[in-house]
């Protein structure tokens, strides 16, 4: 593609932002002639009043001037004042509300979406990136066309005073033009790096910070310091090559307007000499001059600006249509009631990012409505990807998954995942108050009581109560200042507030103390009751209750039956699963792993 057409391209997605406050800019750009029109007419004024003192006028014509000038100087400084305000008003709500819809986009996007793109960088283009447009797009745009607007009426002025001396100046055309797309180019390309060095640093950052436990622990400060500064400097390195760009800019304009006022004084004080101009038109024509030529050249470093936040906001525009094209599921229709048949029907699955490796191969699983079902195997054999698929986050490879005699590709996501509650192995809490985080479970506004009667199901009203704070007690961030059993708890309130339909447990991988695990297990039945429940199990000792346990190993269904149709084979992977747990756990201090061990010798 051509430099014009990427040029162009990249600028039309950026006007689209102006649009829906046409009108208001409309009111702006009329302001904007004015005190350019003003700006333009000063000149001349001071030419005629220079011209009119030496020809004698007397004292009421300059007072009459003067009250006249003043009250232009007023309404022109009225005029500015209004015109930035709206330019500058108008730069932050398009900033805001470009804001607010990359973030909503970005919450709309797959899991796929984010497991290719990292979250420092999304935030950092969520915030930094996005900022670089909020001059650009009003201020910035409104000071180019202004400055377009007094490079070219001074030019026309220029001439009309005298053509000779502006023959002179023409040759300042080419070197602005060559400025302008020297400066730009390079602007443009520098800001796109520093923009994806500053990404990356807020990636690093964000990683280290949440796994700030791990840093320490591993005693990787300095290595985790030196990958920053790293980034840091490099990120420093396009700013000053930037500054330098700017610099060399600046000297230029510097050297280009003098050299303009000095041949202008030169050639004019000649023409004044042989009387073919006016001591006032020299005055006015350095003046325009000065003006015409110092817009010329700010227009060089304007469109360098405007280049440097294109540059940076290419990944922003990027995102937004790489993930518009993406998410297409939020178009779809209803989805039917989750309280039927699920049906997983010959289901196999690849990652996106690991296409050599099935996750999946031929699942095929009903579920009755309320049924209970146990998802049990070694670690990687799919358990978690079951769970993925059936929430909508990725979609089958091959086969399908049927909520009654609906394929699930054809349902609302949003629907769907309303009438599901996840607890998750590690829960995911939000730093703020239990209360809110129990709260955030709801489908619609719930009021204290409901939010007490889910945790007292739960299990956790004792332990709420013992905090000064009681359920205002803030969990820290992803809830750092619980202990994980009642983190789970607290999730498991976060699902009953639900009443969801479909309730998908990932069981915790290791034991609790008896007494918090009885209370675990409590809420958990509690939670169960008259739900279709899936648990993915690690402990086999926790789930001896399901309806079915569906033994899975590399992706493949190998056995299906209650705990005691599995603990008979003894062939079967199930029972090697067990003794494997149980000679894990050969000091039987588990109860319920005696339950089991007693089971296995039956
Ligand atoms: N997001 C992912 N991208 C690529 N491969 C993945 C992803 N998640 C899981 N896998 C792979 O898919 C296979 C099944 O993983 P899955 O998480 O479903 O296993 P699991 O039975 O839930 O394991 P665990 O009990 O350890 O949680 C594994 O080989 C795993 O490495």
């Amino acid at each position: 593609m051509n430099h014009e057409a990427d040029l162009r391209q990249a600028l039309l997605p950026r006007l689209a932002l102006l649009r829906p406050y046409r009108w208001r800019l409309a009111v702006s750009y009329l302001l904007l002639l004015i005190t350019a029109g003003f700006q333009l007419a000063y000149p001349s004024a001071i030419a005629l009043f220079i011209d009119q003192m030496i020809a004698g006028a007397g004292w009421s014509w300059l007072a009459l001037m003067a009250a006249i000038m003043l009250v232009i100087i007023g309404v022109h400084a009225v005029a500015n004042a209004l015109r930035h305000y709206l330019f500058a008003s108008t730069g932050s709500q398009i900033v805001a509300g470009l804001r607010n819809r990359f973030f909503m986009t970005m919450l709309r996007q797959n899991i796929a979406f984010f497991e290719r793109e990292n979250v420092g960088e999304l935030t950092n283009r969520l915030t930094t990136d996005i900022d670089l447009l909020q001059e650009t797009l009003t201020t910035e745009l409104a000071s180019l066309l202004q400055t377009a607007l007094i490079a070219l009426g001074g030019a026309v002025m220029l001439i009309s005073i005298s053509p000779v001396l502006s023959l002179l100046m023409l040759v300042l055309v080419p070197v602005v033009i060559w400025t302008m797309r020297k400066v730009g180019g390079q602007s443009r390309q520098l800001a796109n790096m520093r923009q994806e060095r500053l990404a990356y640093c807020s990636r690093l950052a964000q990683e280290m910070f949440a796994n700030i436990r791990l840093v320490q622990a591993f005693t990787q400060e300095r290595q985790a310091t030196k990958r920053f500064t790293d980034t840091t400097t490099e990120t420093l390195q396009y700013s000053l090559s930037a500054d330098l760009l700017y610099a060399g800019l600046e000297g230029a304009v510097t050297f280009i307007q003098s050299a303009a006022l000095l041949v202008t004084v030169l050639a004019g004080g000649v023409l004044v000499a042989q009387k073919s101009l006016s001591l006032g038109e020299l005055t006015s024509f350095i003046l325009y001059a000065g003006m015409t030529s110092g817009a010329a050249t700010a227009l060089g470093a304007l469109w360098g600006e405007w280049m440097r936040a294109i540059g940076g906001t290419d990944r922003v525009f990027e995102l937004l249509v790489e993930a518009g094209t993406e998410n297409a599921s939020e178009d779809a229709r209803s989805c039917p009631s989750l309280h039927q048949e699920l049906h997983f029907s010959a289901v196999s699955f690849t990652y996106p990012t690991r296409p050599e490796q099935a996750a999946l191969k031929q699942f095929c699983l009903r579920i009755e409505p309320g049924e209970k079902i146990a998802l049990v195997g070694a670690s990687g054999a799919g358990k978690s990807t079951v769970i993925n698929l059936l929430l909508g986050f990725y979609a089958p490879t091959q086969g399908e998954i049927r909520i009654g005699d609906r394929n699930m590709q054809s349902v609302n996501l949003r629907e769907l995942r309303q009438q599901v509650a996840l607890v998750e192995q590690e829960p995911a809490l939000f730093s703020c108050s239990i209360l809110d985080n129990i709260r955030y479970g709801a489908l619609s506004d719930v009021d204290e009581q409901q939010i007490l009667r889910a945790a007292k199901d739960a299990n956790i009203h004792e332990f709420v109560n013992q905090f000064p704070a009681g359920y205002q007690t803030g969990v820290g961030a992803r809830g750092v200042q619980l202990s994980g059993g009642q983190k789970q708890r607290v999730a498991i309130a976060r699902a009953l507030i639900r009443n969801p339909k479909l309730l998908i447990l990932d069981e915790a991988t290791s034991a609790l103390d008896a007494d918090s695990e009885q209370k675990l297990q409590q809420a958990l039945q509690r939670v169960m009751e008259g739900r279709t429940t899936i648990i993915i199990a690690h402990r086999l000792s926790t789930i001896t209750f399901a309806d079915r346990i569906v033994v899975m190993r590399d992706g493949c269904i190998v056995q299906i039956g209650t705990h005691q149709e599995l603990i008979k084979n003894r062939e079967g992977h199930y029972y090697q699963l067990i003794a494997g747990q149980m000679a894990a756990c050969a000091d039987g201090s588990d109860s319920t792993n005696l339950a089991i061990a007693e089971s296995l010798h039956d």
